[in-house]
């Protein structure tokens, strides 16, 4: 295996029988009364690609902090059945978290900047470069090492962020609407080369999104959900098989998916 994919390679082998998370129950009701998410049960399997869709305000991301940790849930659990746990029983979460911004330093390079998350974890420096140069080669950001954020373009920042989420080798790769900001021709250019690397690596990813059709041509699994309180409504599977390319968005296979999704997506609007 060429090194730019070992250096990436997620620590937790592809199972499609093996459990990475397992939710019960959730909610999380804020100071300010606003029920942002209740009783949501979600399981993930190792090397799954799952995607949350539902309107604006349907608790997507809070759902989406809460399994980083960013925040306590109200009621309900998460578990992590196949991690291991802390000395005060709280389960290593390990996952990576890519947000809507990149969120980059505008100092650092891009280089500096997927070394972060080594550094924090007091990886080598050396082998912390190491393992940056070929997360970003993974990310058709070889030659790109010693460019600054402001010499990038937004599709390539975005492939910055990710290396930097991917290159811990976390269990759960975290998306909130990646690729939002983005125009589409980017977008879809994205889509594709997340795709390419999630069938070499098999990393875990659960993908928040607004768009019917990135979700279909994306997930094995669209999670469906509705608002006020945010629940969620549908687990819709997408049997079409990878890889998926242009010519599965032009089949009447993927168009057959996005009328069910859509329908579903309509009912978690008008529910
Ligand atoms: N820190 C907070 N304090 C109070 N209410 C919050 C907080 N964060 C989110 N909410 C509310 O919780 C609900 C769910 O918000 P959340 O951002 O999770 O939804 P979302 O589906 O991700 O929305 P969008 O698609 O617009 O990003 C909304 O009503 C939102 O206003």
């Amino acid at each position: 295996m060429p090194a730019a994919l070992r250096a990436i390679e997620p620590a937790v082998e592809a199972s499609p029988a093996r459990p990475v998370l397992h939710a019960r129950g959730v909610a999380k009701r804020f100071s300010n009364g606003t029920l942002a998410v209740t009783g949501v049960d979600l399981d993930l399997r190792a090397g799954e690609f799952v995607s949350l869709l539902g309107p604006s305000g349907c608790g997507k991301s809070t759902l989406l902090r809460l399994i980083a940790g960013l925040g306590e849930a109200s009621a309900g659990r998460i578990d992590w059945p196949t991690t291991d746990h802390d000395s005060h029983g709280r389960p290593m979460r390990d996952v990576g978290f890519v947000f809507q911004e990149a969120t980059l330093m505008p100092w650092a390079t891009a280089q500096r900047n997927v070394m972060l998350p080594l550094i924090l974890k007091r990886v080598p420096a050396k082998e912390a470069a190491a393992r940056a140069d070929a997360a970003l080669e993974a990310v058709g950001l070889g030659s790109f090492l010693q460019a600054y954020p402001r010499e990038l373009s937004g599709g390539m920042k975005m492939r910055v962020s990710i290396a930097r989420a991917l290159v811990t080798r976390p269990r759960l790769l975290l998306m909130d609407e990646p690729f939002a900001a983005l125009d589409e021709i980017t977008r879809q250019k994205l889509n594709d080369d997340l795709l390419a690397l999630w069938a070499r690596q098999r990393f875990t990813v659960l993908f928040v999104t607004h768009s019917v059709f990135e979700s279909v041509y994306l997930s094995q699994r669209i999670v469906v959900m509705a608002a006020r309180p945010g629940r969620v409504i549908a687990d819709v599977a997408t049997d079409a098989p990878f890889p998926r390319d242009a010519s599965f968005r032009i089949s009447p296979e993927y168009a057959a998916a996005c009328r069910t999704v859509s329908a579903k997506l309509h009912e978690a609007i008008v529910s």
